[in-house]
């Protein structure tokens, strides 16, 4: 049986204040444990944009300069993250925010130069990952809120993809708990016509997978949320959604909306 869910909310969600604020009503009265994971790249991209600091992305990931590692500890750990954590707590939710240095809960590696330079991003020391700290906070009735940061250990921040983040916290806590890992965005799941929201594939495996991808209906942002999807199923995580933001609260239970990974 399903005992912890962790729930990663994504930028058109944040940057929808209607949308965010419905979401975090639905996030509070989901009953048992739980954590959130945030992202926020839009807001990021937005600051930076009125700081004179252009966002640049390659793969799906934020080339991550000395600026744009200031910019997103400021707008992820602080702005977002409290914005949320605040706005719980209104809905009778105890969130304590978070990001991956609080308690070393995520210690990572600068990724290393090859063909890209990515700068402050950090890729994730997977093993590392300290399940049995975050395990604490849920036992104290504590529920941990995420921003898409990690560190190096040596006292550099580093900017990690909120989705990796979940999948990587989903797949530490599965040694403690029976997981559902639930991707939050603003479409109804992983879609046959990507503007089409009644056309939601319900099930999705490493076959069918690549049978998508071949035929071009993943594009974007998509396809590294599989990735993770697939990442967390292939090390332990009993169960991944992947749904609206407006589905979370059903997506908790038996009925199920969206696009379940297998
Ligand atoms: N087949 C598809 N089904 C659903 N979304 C798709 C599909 N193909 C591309 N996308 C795009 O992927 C995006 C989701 O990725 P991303 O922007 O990283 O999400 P998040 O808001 O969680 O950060 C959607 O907003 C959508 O524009
Ligand atoms: C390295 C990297 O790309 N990090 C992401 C972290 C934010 C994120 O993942 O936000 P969404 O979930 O809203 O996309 C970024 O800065 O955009």
């Amino acid at each position: 049986m399903i005992d912890l869910f962790v729930i990663k909310v994504g930028g058109n969600v944040i940057d929808n204040p209607a949308l965010l604020d419905a979401f975090l009503q639905k996030f509070a009265a989901i009953k048992g444990k739980k954590i959130l994971i945030h992202g926020g790249g839009k807001i990021a991209t937005r600051i930076g944009d009125q700081l004179g600091i252009e966002s640049k992305y390659v793969n799906g990931r934020r080339i991550t300069d000395a600026a744009t590692i200031d910019v997103v500890t400021m707008v992820y750990g602080g702005l977002v993250n409290k914005q949320l954590v605040a706005k719980l707590q209104a809905n009778g939710c105890n969130a304590i925010g978070m990001t991956g240095a609080d308690a070393n809960i995520i210690p990572a590696t600068k990724r290393p130069v090859k063909d890209i330079d990515y700068g402050f991003v950090g890729d994730i020391n997977t093993a590392d990952v300290q399940g049995a700290s975050l395990r604490a906070l849920l036992e104290a009735d504590l529920i941990p809120v995420f921003a898409p940061l990690t560190h190096d250990g040596k006292g550099q921040m580093l900017n990690t993809n909120a989705d990796t983040i979940a999948s990587s916290l989903a797949v530490a806590l599965s040694k403690f708990y029976e997981v559902r890992l639930i991707y939050c965005f603003e479409k109804k799941g992983v879609l046959h016509s990507p503007d089409d929201d009644n056309s939601v594939i319900t099930l999705i495996d490493r076959m069918i997978y690549e049978e998508l991808k071949a035929d071009n209906v993943l594009t974007d942002g998509i396809l590294p949320k599989l990735e993770n999807a697939f990442a967390a199923i292939e090390s332990g995580v009993a169960e991944v959604l992947i749904g609206h933001a407006d589905d979370v609260q059903s997506n908790t239970t038996d009925t199920v909306a969206g696009t379940l990974i297998r």
